[in-house]
């Protein structure tokens, strides 16, 4: 039997082997500033395990808008101005354009480093999985195979927010879902959130988001652990990622499977995996779709779902902001049909809106980091090669100089003179921008210009009058790879007239028509 003596003596050996190489002969260089840190594991205890980006914001308040830390002998960077964001990650996308090595998210979970939103320069296929994907997500693409099952969905999501309003957080998610679920997969719509499917995509939804959290797992500092055997003490993670990728593989590949059988049974419904297998699958193999289509669910349920809660509370804290909402789409729609996509770029108050809630919460306070794949100067500092990069998304949205009164809510920062809205790079840099950009854009256009036709909504009052609301503190918000918003609080939602009802219960009933 191997002896542990001997086996805990190789580690530390292995340990003092890395410091000496990576922490103690750290070269000379002019690096940016930041916090010193201690001994081996630099600022890894000073970081707010659950809301890094306060602790960034700090740093960058005391060492300016270009900071670097370390931990475990990793030069760590941070951008809080939009100029170095687009300098670096934009301008330098050749350099810029990789993400950090995370051993329990690349090797583990998925097969491979596949998965598209962290896969690495050296797993040889991000550019090719990028391309792929781009093809069918572009604009121009959309109006083919997303658009009419957006529209259902949309449908659908007033119909339910018009039985029970009450019940309105459940009813969005469930709609994210069925929009990500039939945009990718053209599965057919689950009624409630209790669904067992819905159960599933959740949980392969929180695993893969667990293991994206930089310094999680220790092995993302320190990869030499890898390759310790998995059965000694603290090594469960192996096997736990092993079990995690299991329940994405098979719950994916259950998705694929069904909608490749109907494509072969000749009901071949519009959707982004039908459009691969029409075109596609000389490129790509089966694991790799699969890989690709959980991405996109992944990537698009949870922002989504933010996004839409978010600006339900905008609502209940800007009263004004709704009334100028339903006002600018009843005069482009009229009162006697619903919204669609053809209004896209006609009604640019409620695009403008969007894209302030983009940045007034960003769903993604740091973003997703990127890594550089070479070493590089810029403003005369040295940043080595495998550094890791995260652009302070909310800072640089709360910048003044950019959005003065930042704290205000004012979708006309995204208008320009004519009233024809202007650009926010909410959606990331380079090579690894948001993919989902258009699709995330155009369905919140849709939903939010639906909602405010059809609905009003206000904050529930207290016994002295006084609204109700959730906190805007953005320490009450989620934590950890995004921030959420609160979803356990109650607005009441109310038709603006009975006809409202009727028109989208025809609406309803003609999908199901032109569906059979
Ligand atoms: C409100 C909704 C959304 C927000 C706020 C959002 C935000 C982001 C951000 C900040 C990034 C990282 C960009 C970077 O690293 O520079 C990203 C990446 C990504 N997003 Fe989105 N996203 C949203 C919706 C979607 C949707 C609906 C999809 C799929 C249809 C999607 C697919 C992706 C993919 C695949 C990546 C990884 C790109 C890569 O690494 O090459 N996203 N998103």
């Amino acid at each position: 039997m191997l002896n542990i003596n001997a086996l805990a003596l190789v580690c530390g050996f292995a340990l003092f082997a890395w410091w000496i190489g990576t922490v103690l002969f750290k070269p000379k260089h002019n690096y940016p500033p930041g916090p010193k840190g201690l001994p081996i594991i630099g600022s890894l205890l000073a970081i707010n395990n659950e809301r890094p980006w306060v602790t960034y914001d700090q740093w960058a308040r005391q060492y300016g808008d270009i900071v670097m830390y370390w931990v475990m002998g990793k030069p760590v960077l941070l951008l809080g101005k939009m100029e170095h964001a687009e300098n670096l990650l934009q301008k330098r996308m050749m350099t810029y354009g990789d993400r950090p090595q995370l051993v329990m998210a690349q090797e583990y979970v998925t097969q491979n480093g596949w998965y598209i939103g962290t896969a690495r320069a050296e797993h040889g296929t991000h550019k090719k999985h990028r391309k792929l994907l781009g093809q069918h997500l572009r604009k121009s693409a959309l109006p083919d195979w997303a658009q009419p099952v957006e529209l259902r969905e949309v449908h659908l999501l007033l119909q339910r927010l018009g039985e029970q309003p009450q019940r309105f957080v459940n009813i969005i998610k469930c709609f994210t879902v069925n929009v990500m679920l039939n945009t990718t997969f053209a599965h057919g719509s689950v009624p409630t959130l209790d669904n067992p499917l819905v159960s599933r995509i959740n949980a392969a939804t929180d695993h893969q988001f667990v293991t994206q959290i930089m310094g999680r797992f220790w092995v993302d500092y320190m990869p030499f652990l890898d390759y310790l055997p998995a059965w000694l003490p603290g090594m469960g993670w192996k096997k736990q990622g092993l079990l995690w990728r299991d329940e994405v593989d098979t719950l994916y590949g259950e998705l694929w499977d069904a909608t490749k059988k109907r494509r072969e049974a000749g009901d071949p419904r519009p959707c982004l995996v039908q459009k691969i297998l029409e075109t596609q699958m000389d490129e790509i193999s089966e694991l790799e779709g699969t890989t690709i289509s959980a991405a996109v669910v992944d990537a698009g349920t949870e922002t989504l779902t933010a996004t839409t809660i978010i600006l339900l509370i905008i609502f209940l804290y800007y009263p004004d902001v709704l009334r100028k909402a339903q006002r600018s789409v009843d005069e482009v729609v009229g009162r006697d049909r619903l919204p669609s996509f053809g209004d896209l770029g006609r009604i640019p108050y409620i695009t403008a809106m969007v894209r302030e809630a983009f940045r007034w919460r960003t769903v993604a306070p740091v973003a997703i980091p990127h890594a550089a794949v070479r070493d590089d100067v810029y403003a005369g500092y040295f940043i080595p090669k495998g550094t890791t990069v995260f652009a302070l998304s909310q800072r640089i949205h709360e910048d003044e100089e950019l959005y003065p009164n930042h704290e205000d809510f004012k979708p006309e920062r995204f208008l320009d003179k004519d009233g024809q809205v202007n650009n926010l790079p909410h959606a990331g840099f380079g090579f690894r921008k948001c993919l989902g950009q258009h699709l995330a854009e155009e369905t919140l256009f849709l939903v939010m210009a639906s909602f405010v036709w059809a609905f009003d909504i206000r904050p529930p009052l207290d016994k002295e009058g006084r609204p109700i609301r959730p906190s805007l503190d953005p320490l009450d918000w989620g934590a950890f790879l995004a921030s959420p918003p609160p979803m356990d609080f109650e607005a009441i939602i109310t038709p603006r007239c009975e006809a409202a009802i009727k028109i989208i219960n025809e609406a309803v009933e003609q999908d199901k028509a032109s569906a059979s």
